[in-house]
């Protein structure tokens, strides 16, 4: 996968030379490249934003050295991939977005700043994604968060360490909870099933706690989500026992 990043911030993606990011990039499964449009402007000052017409608080994002930086992208990876703007009123970002992006061969980010863009540089854009109902500085965070989550999921990624197979979300439901040694520590002990090496009940206990973790914290998942019959079985034990424990 290549990704460019358009940033007039491009040492605020240091992190990304770090851990499994960092792994991924020195390996060469992903091109990852963070190209500074400030680099590609063509007034006096180097100036990126200027004022807004009609009037307002703060300063626009300017369509000319995005336009540029996006030319010199098309120009070096023949495309300009799918083209992401970080901005509140995106598409929020979520699970499936990143399934959805991890499909992706190119990936380009426009990461804004100040009051925004200029809304003609939306011509240029297929995505705009949002974090979430917050406003950040700065496109740059939204922009790492998208790609680590994203490039998480490519073939090869996580190596031995991690597996993305079961991760919350990725199987509609959030993960059941996971111990390691010791089987006891300060008096909590691991789940006596956990430690019986008996498969089937460990995927039974795994799937209920996964259930009853989902309804207790996140019910608007089960809303969505189409239960097998066990699954049905094993949520109307879970809502039986919360009742008992009510
Ligand atoms: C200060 S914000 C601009 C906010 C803009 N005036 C508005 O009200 O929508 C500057 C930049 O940060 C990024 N940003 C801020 N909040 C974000 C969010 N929730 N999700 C994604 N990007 C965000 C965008 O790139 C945005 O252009």
């Amino acid at each position: 996968m290549r990704i460019d990043v358009l940033s007039i911030f491009p040492k605020m993606f240091a992190p990304m030379r770090e851990s499994i990011m960092g792994k991924v990039i020195e390996r060469g499964l992903v091109d990852f490249n963070v190209i500074d449009f400030r680099d590609f402007t063509t007034n006096k000052h180097h100036n990126v934003d200027d004022v807004i017409y009609g009037g307002g608080q703060g300063m626009l994002l300017m369509p000319q050295p995005i336009f540029d930086a996006m030319a010199h992208v098309e120009a070096t990876a023949g495309d300009r991939g799918r083209v992401i703007l970080l901005d509140p009123a995106g598409r929020k970002f979520d699970q499936h977005v990143a399934e959805e992006l991890a499909q992706e061969s190119h990936l380009t980010f426009i990461a804004g700043h100040y009051e925004g863009y200029d809304e003609r540089i939306r011509s240029l854009v297929t995505d705009e994604i949002s974090l979430g109902d917050f406003v950040l500085t700065g496109g740059e965070l939204g922009a790492m968060v998208v790609i680590d989550a994203t490039v998480r999921l490519l073939d090869e990624a996580l190596g031995d360490k991690m597996s993305a197979v079961d991760d919350s979300f990725s199987t509609g439901l959030l993960e059941y909870p996971q111990y390691t040694r010791p089987a006891e520590f300060r008096g909590m002990k691991v789940p006596d099933v956990l430690l019986s090496g008996h498969h089937a009940h460990i995927k039974s206990w795994r799937l209920k706690e996964s259930l009853r973790r989902t309804y207790e914290r996140r019910p608007d998942l089960l809303e969505n989500y189409q239960l097998s019959a066990e699954e049905q079985k094993l949520l109307n034990e879970i809502k039986a026992e919360s009742q008992l424990n009510e």
